[in-house]
């Protein structure tokens, strides 16, 4: 049995990972935190998962590596900067295990993956990604890894991570924002979940691959994996990549 902690417990995802702990026959439910709620409750716990806020999920894991706890992060906000932050804390405390994903549904792990793989054979790449109007932050977490992947693989193919753009933009934005060279374009609609475009452009013809979350059950199956692998994996483990055997 596996003593389980959750950081952000009457959010959207926090609430759903507390129904989906509750519901494994090896896991147990043994503190369940939200925003101002005293964190000492989560030391019965060996992990923690966080789906908090950008603003506050720093905090949050330096309390538990403190506190020799492992943690499986979904909350966005991770740049090269705050995973370097995560590596030196952990370097200090030997043992524990901290995993931060972008995205934890399967699906979009190989979505991903299948972005990154195609990106060296077209000339244009942009990426939509489309959530529900109370997310936290744009570009969306999945957006910024996607980009960033399709980015080094056009790059390790000698090519221009942008592709041909011949456009004056005349309002700001209107192009989107570019990462690492890929244009990322955020909506925002109300009866949206959690979705994604990568489009891919060549000579007459073009490729799109498309993700959607229609519910966040199709983050659990990846949450659960990562609660019940982390205690193995000592450091910071990026991404829910190297738990598939991808
Ligand atoms: N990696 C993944 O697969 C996914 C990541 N996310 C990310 O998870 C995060 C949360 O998303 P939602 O659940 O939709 O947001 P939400 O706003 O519904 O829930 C966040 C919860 O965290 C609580 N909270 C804020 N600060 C806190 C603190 N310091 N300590 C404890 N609780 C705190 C809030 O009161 C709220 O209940 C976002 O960054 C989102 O992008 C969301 C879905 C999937
Ligand atoms: O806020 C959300 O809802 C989601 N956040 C993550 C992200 O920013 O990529 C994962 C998923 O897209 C849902």
């Amino acid at each position: 049995m596996i003593n389980v902690g959750v950081l952000g417990a009457r959010g959207r995802m926090g609430a759903t990972v507390c129904a989906a702990v509750e519901a494994a026959d090896d896991l147990a439910l043994v503190a369940a935190v939200d925003a101002d709620e005293d964190r000492s409750a989560l030391g019965k716990a060996e992990v923690v998962v966080d789906f908090t806020h950008p603003g506050a999920v720093m905090d949050n894991l330096r309390w538990c590596v403190d506190n020799g706890l492992h943690a499986v992060v979904g909350t966005t906000g991770f740049d090269d900067d705050r995973l370097a932050t995560v590596r030196g804390w952990l370097a200090a405390n030997p043992g524990i295990g901290v995993l931060v994903a972008p995205n934890f549904g399967i699906a979009a792990v190989l979505m991903m993956r299948f972005a990154a793989q195609a990106a060296r054979f077209f000339e244009s790449v942009e990426i939509v990604e489309l959530h529900h109007p109370n997310k936290a932050d744009a570009p969306s977490g999945t957006a910024r890894r996607t980009a960033e992947l399709i980015a080094a693989a056009r790059r390790e193919a000698g090519l221009d991570p942008a592709g041909p753009d011949a456009t004056t933009t005349a309002l700001d934005g209107a192009r989107g924002a570019s990462v690492d060279g890929i244009p990322v374009h955020a909506v925002r609609l109300g009866g949206l979940v959690a979705h994604q475009e990568v489009l891919l452009g060549g000579s007459g013809e073009t490729l799109t691959i498309r993700h959607d979350s229609l519910d966040r059950v199709s983050f659990m199956p990846g949450v659960l994996l990562a609660v019940r692998e982390i205690s193995a994996r000592p450091g910071l483990t990026v991404g829910l990549d190297p738990l598939l055997d991808l």
